[in-house]
């Protein structure tokens, strides 16, 4: 007998092959997809009938830092250097395990209900955000952002942190925590500590999460010191490789767009973030035409401010037209694309697409509303019209995290509150 059986379901598979089913059935085993067909001869210890629903890969958030979700409105509307260095950073140094503990659990909360799967993350006291992903049911590529701002002592520890997070967590929780490296940028780590970084990453096996070319300031400063754009400089050292996810990736030159591409690395898009930051509009359309694989993330809760997937590919889609003023590009299934398939290919995790085999980590969205009906084509309302408010049913791993909008695998109230605690000590620390 199979573990669950979601039946009567409009799916979207994101399986080029197989494409949409109509009215369709999925049958998972042991965490992983048994079957997606038209009808089945198993049965179920569960059934989900989710009749005028659409069941699809659930959403990938390839750039996060979930633990800043203790920051949601802290610091808006300035540029990301004062931000960054007068606001977040003080803030974050008086940050304790249990408030990184605290800001998690409220993310994988929101995560979970808005149908995000799993998220690529980078952040500090790395262990406890692996605690929570653990008991939160969700899955994660979790790395401890490390910067050493030229300072060898500084780097030693850094590198010894991060090299003793990858160990410990990788391949936690089951399989759903896989553990990366994550230097911060290469304007926060200096040249040696990134070559030891990667040099490392290699040894051990594991990927590389990095900020690159957010801001113009970056590419400034890259060029002020190195005499070269953070791609160049990245290519010098060995660094690009399809094992790098790089976030932002906006200020990029026809060249560096090339590189990128040839190297094959997973370029992480965060538009929501970027626009709320003035950081400036990657160029999504170049990059996908050179053949790279670009994948969509929320950033953290302080620059978004929120970890809706759906916005983020609203906002992909609406954000390219109007930048290269032409109303094809990033249509729809596109977006879903960049939402899905790609962001698991960058995490290396074989999730993203509804086929036999793959993990069961997917979602069920309610159909049944106003705003959207009626329906001409599922992917032009999961893109444009629909929020992460209309996912009813979260599952990773097999596991119902979220059943029919109530969610299982963490007590709500308790999770709000406890985080809501959290800030208010937090800002009596701070002082303001
Ligand atoms: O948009 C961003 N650009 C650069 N750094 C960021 C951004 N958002 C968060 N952080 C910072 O990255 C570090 C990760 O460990 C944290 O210090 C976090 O505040
Ligand atoms: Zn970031």
């Amino acid at each position: 007998m199979a573990d669950l059986i979601i039946k009567n379901a409009y799916i979207l598979t994101m399986d080029p092959e197989a494409g949409d089913i109509k009215n369709g059935v999925v049958v998972v085993e042991d965490g992983k997809i048994k079957e997606v067909g038209t009808s089945t001869e198993c049965t179920a210890k569960k059934v989900i009938d989710a009749k005028g629903s659409v069941l699809m890969p659930g959403l990938v958030n390839t750039h996060c830092h979930a633990g800043m979700t203790i920051f949601r409105g802290y610091a808006d509307d300035m540029q990301l250097q004062d931000w960054l260095e007068n606001h977040i950073w003080p803030a974050e140094a008086k940050l304790t395990d249990d408030d990184i503990y605290a800001g998690t659990r409220l993310a994988c909360l929101e995560m979970i209900r808005s149908g995000t799967i799993a998220f690529a993350d980078m952040y500090i006291h790395e262990n406890r955000v692996a605690q929570a992903v653990d008991e939160a049911g969700i899955r994660a590529a979790l790395s401890y952002g490390m910067i050493d701002f030229g300072d060898k002592e500084k780097a030693d520890k850094e590198l010894e942190v991060g090299s003793a997070f990858v160990k410990e967590w990788n391949g936690k929780a089951g399989g759903r925590i896989i553990t990366m490296y994550g230097p911060h940028a290469p304007n926060t780590c200096s040249r040696d500590f990134l070559i030891r970084v990667k040099e490392q990453a290699v040894r051990d096996n594991v990927k590389l999460h990095i900020h690159v070319l957010e801001t113009e300031a970056e590419l400034n400063y890259m060029k002020e010191n190195f005499g070269m754009c953070s791609i160049h400089f990245l290519k010098g050292i060995d660094f690009w490789g399809t094992d790098v996810l790089a976030a932002h990736c906006v200020w990029l030159s026809d060249g560096d767009i090339k590189i990128l591409a040839e190297y094959g690395v997973n370029i992480s898009h965060n538009p929501n973030s970027n626009m709320k930051l003035a950081s400036g509009i990657c160029p999504v359309t170049k990059l996908i035409d050179a053949g790279a694989n670009v994948c969509l993330g929320t950033d953290g809760c302080a620059s978004n401010n929120n970890l809706d997937m759906f916005e983020e590919m609203r906002s992909a889609a609406l954000l390219q037209k109007v930048s290269v003023m032409d109303p094809t590009v990033l249509p729809a299934r596109k977006v879903l694309e960049m939402a899905t398939v790609n962001g698991a290919k960058a995490l290396g995790i074989n999730s993203g697409m509804l086929k036999e085999g793959y993990n069961a980590d997917m979602i069920i969205i309610d159909m049944n509303k106003a705003h959207l009906a009626p329906v001409y084509d599922v992917a032009s309302h999961l893109v444009y019209a629909a929020s992460g408010k209309d996912v009813r049913t979260t599952i990773v791993a097999g596991k119902v995290l979220m059943d029919d909008g109530k969610v299982l695998s963490m007590d709500e109230q308790e999770v709000i509150d406890i985080a809501i605690k959290a800030s208010k000590d937090l800002l009596g620390r701070i002082g303001n």
